[in-house]
């Protein structure tokens, strides 16, 4: 079965997806992480807690407020109860898990409102602007940089979530163009695609449970962005509302020297601006085959020179659509966990000489497979001449099939006692082995400094012609205080990558985590610049007030932990 097309559930409010599907933790890869990080996985326990035992703050929504959300949605879709507004009061980061798991939730929205029309989300914003209350927009509600949390607000919270702003709307065969609402989910809007022939191409690894809005207001990248590009590359045009007019922008034509491209305002600016309910996206004939490769590095210096080659030589059209390469710590943790076959591959390597492989798993896609194999020979040269050894093209297979499952893993690790957490940066090439380096060994120090040494990881999985993306993830035993852990490694793991010059975020935004960063990114012109069309467009700050623009009145910004830190100046 394609797993782009397996229909799952809209996740438990404790963690991901339908907990059903998830697969249990074998008995030797629980071994293996006690004995690597001291954990105690096989006796650990820590189970939700029941959720109608968490205790939620009554709703700051007052009469008047309440009678005009019901005008603008319809009394039926005003919800209040606790378990509604315990499911949106955050993302599926490491702490809003914890925090829900745990019943302590510094944030809960006063009220959820459903619209199912460009209309409706219009009437909620202005009903919310008319009462002095903020308004969160809420997508697949996938978020891990605290996109979706008010912490702290005084007023009344919303949030807008637009599960019924779905479906296609129109897919122009011809121009290859779809616009659906913004509300629609990923894998729905892809069913609707292939039905026709089509795909978005665009598949994250919360595909399963993102939005398209959720994906074009954070930037997101998929895991095949070497071939389809990220989303921004396929937004042709968006509609949407803001507390002082509606807009909609691109879409008249491929291109445009009409000025500064506007478009590119509501691209990324994560509810702050306001809410998008229409997006159009380029689309491109579906594929009809795949062809995998795997193969093993000497080093990561090596995987990412042939990656390099791969993206500058090859060209756009010719280069492996999936691109994915472990560095030799997440190698061995993935051999490791395979058990008995991952032992067997290691040893293989280890006679062909390769003491620290490096795991690299290509795929392509294309209408014939006469053309894919073309691509994936011309590919073989480069991956040769840089040390590769040819591994069973099953393992990337493998992968492809469990591509989505990863977060399932996650959820049984923290029910075990497990800290596992990822994040992410990019920069250019001459500086890829530099920031390797220097935040992997940031985010070892700070876990180390906190007496819970752990594993750390990386891979690239995004490639462009002057850089990539690096995607850590960090396991150690869960400290007393699990959020306090958190945070001293996010802290660590974010200076580092400004120190090392890379971007604070390349796919997962900017959200709560990252905003305090923001400023040493774009400059305080910058920051200026992005003020000014809040206050343009959201002058009583209703849309997602905590979020992406660095708060220059307090220089205080509350983090994930809830905690207030100082900003930088
Ligand atoms: C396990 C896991 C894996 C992930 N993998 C990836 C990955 O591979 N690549 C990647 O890029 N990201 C990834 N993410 C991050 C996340 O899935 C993306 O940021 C995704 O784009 C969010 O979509 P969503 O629909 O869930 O949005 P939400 O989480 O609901 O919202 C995210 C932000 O966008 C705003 N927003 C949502 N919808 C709208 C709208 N219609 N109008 C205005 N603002 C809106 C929200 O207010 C919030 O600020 C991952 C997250 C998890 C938990």
């Amino acid at each position: 079965m394609d797993v782009t097309l397996q229909q799952v559930q809209r996740s438990v409010w404790w963690g991901w997806g339908d907990p059903a599907n998830a697969a249990p933790l074998p008995v030797h890869a629980r071994r293996m992480l006690d004995e690597r990080l001291g954990a105690r996985s096989s006796t650990t326990n820590h189970p939700p807690v029941q959720l109608d035992s968490i205790e939620v703050p009554e709703s700051r929504v007052g009469d008047r407020l309440r009678s005009a959300l019901i005008d603008a949605v319809g009394a039926e879709h005003l919800l209040d109860s606790a378990a509604d507004r315990i499911l949106r009061a955050g993302g599926k980061s490491y702490p809003d898990l914890v925090r829900v798991r745990t019943g302590h939730l510094p944030y809960v929205p006063d009220a959820v409102a459903l619209p199912s029309t460009h209309r409706e989300v219009a009437d909620v914003v202005a009903a919310c602007v008319a009462h002095d209350a903020a308004v969160v927009p809420f997508g697949g509600g996938t978020s891990v940089v605290a996109g979706l949390t008010a912490t702290g607000e005084q007023r009344a919270v919303v949030s807008l979530d637009l599960r019924r702003l779905a479906g296609l709307i129109r897919l122009d065969e011809h121009d290859h163009t779809a616009t659906f609402h913004a509300g629609t989910m990923a894998i729905d809007a892809e069913t609707a695609l292939r039905a026709r022939g089509f795909t978005l191409g665009h598949f994250p690894q919360s595909y399963q449970q993102a939005s398209l809005g959720g994906f074009v207001a954070t930037r997101s990248a998929g895991q095949s962005s070497s071939g389809y590009g990220r989303i921004d590359d396929m937004v042709d045009g968006v509609r949407g509302v803001t507390p002082t007019g509606e807009f909609e922008f691109g879409s008249r034509s491929p291109a445009s020297a009409a000025g500064p491209r506007l478009l590119d305002v509501m691209v990324g600016s994560e509810g702050a601006l306001g809410v998008l309910t229409e997006v159009t996206l380029r689309v491109v004939e579906a594929p009809q085959v795949t062809r995998h490769t795997a193969v093993a590095f000497p080093d990561f210096d090596s995987a990412a020179t042939a990656l390099r080659e791969l993206v500058q030589q090859l060209g756009h059209d010719q280069q492996p659509d999936v691109t994915r390469v472990s560095d030799a710590v997440e190698t061995e943790v993935s051999l490791g966990l395979a058990g008995r076959s991952g032992k067997a591959l290691q040893r293989y390597l280890a006679v062909r000489g390769l003491e620290a492989p490096c795991l690299t798993i290509l795929l392509w896609h294309d209408a014939t497979d006469e053309r894919a194999k073309h691509r994936q020979r011309r590919a073989q040269q480069i991956l040769k001449r840089n040390g590769a050894v040819t591994l069973p093209a099953k393992i990337a297979r493998g992968w492809e099939h469990g591509r989505f499952s990863a977060p399932y893993l996650r959820d049984e690790l923290i029910t075990r006692g497990v800290f596992v957490e990822t994040l992410e940066t990019a920069t250019h090439w001459s500086n890829i082995a530099a920031v390797h380096r220097r935040v992997g060994g940031a985010i070892a120090d700070a876990l180390d400094a906190g007496g819970t040494p752990g594993v750390v990881q990386c891979h690239i999985s995004h490639v462009y012609p002057s850089g990539a993306s690096l995607y850590f993830t960090y396991l150690a035993a869960e400290a007393d205080d699990a959020l306090d852990q958190w945070q001293t490694v996010k802290t660590a793991a974010s200076e580092a990558i400004v120190a090392a010059g890379a971007t604070i975020t390349h796919h997962h935004a900017v959200g709560r985590d990252h905003r305090r960063y923001l400023a040493d990114e774009i400059g305080e012109i910058g920051v200026r610049m992005l003020r000014a069309l809040k206050n343009e467009l959201d002058p009583g700050d209703t849309m997602n007030p905590c979020v992406l623009i660095p708060d220059t009145t307090s220089q205080k910004v509350p983090t994930s932990t809830g905690a207030t830190t100082e900003a930088p100046s």
